[in-house]
């Protein structure tokens, strides 16, 4: 009998639950067993500012050491979660289909964002929302928070806050799109680079797991992430810089998968913003997020950014 392969995951319930349909998938793929390893990191241990931790890499490192140790074969990450600094002996060898990439606002009495009245309390830590909502100029008090998603949620339940605002593809994973009042527009609130797709990642040099995994692989948010990411990484922009990116496919009319990509940098103020958008064959993606941040930077990105900090 094979031995299952073990799958590292963090214990949040959003992580477990984001495994576990890894696990699935590779089982139904493969016919192959997977067993889930409970690994901590310093983010879970820690209730300081995730900013102030040094990034959301502080989610990963943990995950990365047990895959080099050789303690789990493969890790499931939240791909907005890692940094944009490639990882020579690791690899992302799936990027299964994407759950919808937005934004989504949780606010009492249902209200949506244009509702909530002027200086209602508004919870988020991600910089890049903080700055985007400020932007609407709808005098909103944006408030930090951090935790996990009941935690952030449990705000609003309890009256602390009036709303907060959560990638909705993180409530959908938990089965609580009920509590989302609005689904932010991405013209308005441009979702971070990544948000809603994972990054199944295994050692370089593991080429069964390599070839169990590229099953679960989806071309076309493949594409889509790589595109958004390259803006990041071309704008020098980690976790916690108000940078945005989207990146939709379709069919082009040669009939080839066609990438549409859209982003932003806002000042963390919300005073001022620069925006644009790039099209081009899916093959390109990560040259299509080249042009598009450095088009940004040529329009004043890097200020936007350096007055962030
Ligand atoms: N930074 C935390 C984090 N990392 C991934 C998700 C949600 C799921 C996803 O975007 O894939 C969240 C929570 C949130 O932003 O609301």
């Amino acid at each position: 009998m094979t031995a299952p392969l073990r799958l590292g995951t963090r214990r949040s319930q959003l992580a477990l639950t984001q495994s576990q349909h890894v696990a699935d998938a590779i089982a139904a793929a493969s016919g192959r067993a997977v067993e889930l390893v409970h690994i901590t990191t310093e983010g879970d241990r820690s209730a300081a500012a995730i900013t102030q931790l040094g990034g959301t890499g502080v989610f990963v490192s943990a995950l990365r050491d047990a895959l080099r140790a050789g303690t789990v074969d493969l890790a499931v990450h939240s791909y907005k979660d890692l940094p944009t600094a490639e990882e020579p002996d690791l690899v992302i060898a799936a990027v299964p289909p994407r759950e919808d990439p937005r934004d989504a606002l949780v606010a009492r009495d249902r209200l949506t964002l244009g509702e909530l009245p002027a200086g209602a309390t508004v919870g988020t830590g991600a910089p890049r929302r903080v700055a985007q909502l400020r932007a609407l100029g709808l005098g909103l008090e944006v408030v930090p928070i951090r935790g996990n998603v009941d935690t952030r949620m449990g705000k609003v339940t309890s009256g602390e806050l009036d709303a907060v605002v959560l990638a909705r593809a993180g409530l959908a994973r938990l089965g609580r799109l009920d509590a989302v009042t609005e689904v932010l527009d991405p013209l308005q609130v441009l979702p971070a680079p990544a948000q809603g797709a994972l990054a199944v990642e295994c050692r370089s040099d593991d080429d069964v797991t390599r070839s169990l995994l590229a099953a679960l692989d989806d071309a076309g948010a493949r594409a889509c992430v790589v595109a958004e990411r390259t803006v990041l990484a071309t704008l020098e922009a980690g976790c916690s810089a108000p940078v945005a990116a989207h990146a939709e496919v379709g069919e082009a009319e040669d009939g080839g998968d066609e990438v549409y990509l859209r982003a932003s940098v806002t000042a963390i103020d919300g005073s001022d913003a620069v925006r644009g958008s790039t099209s081009g064959p899916a093959a390109d993606a990560a040259r299509l997020g080249r042009e598009l941040a450095a088009e940004l930077l040529d329009r004043g990105a890097a200020a936007l950014m350096a007055a962030s900090r």
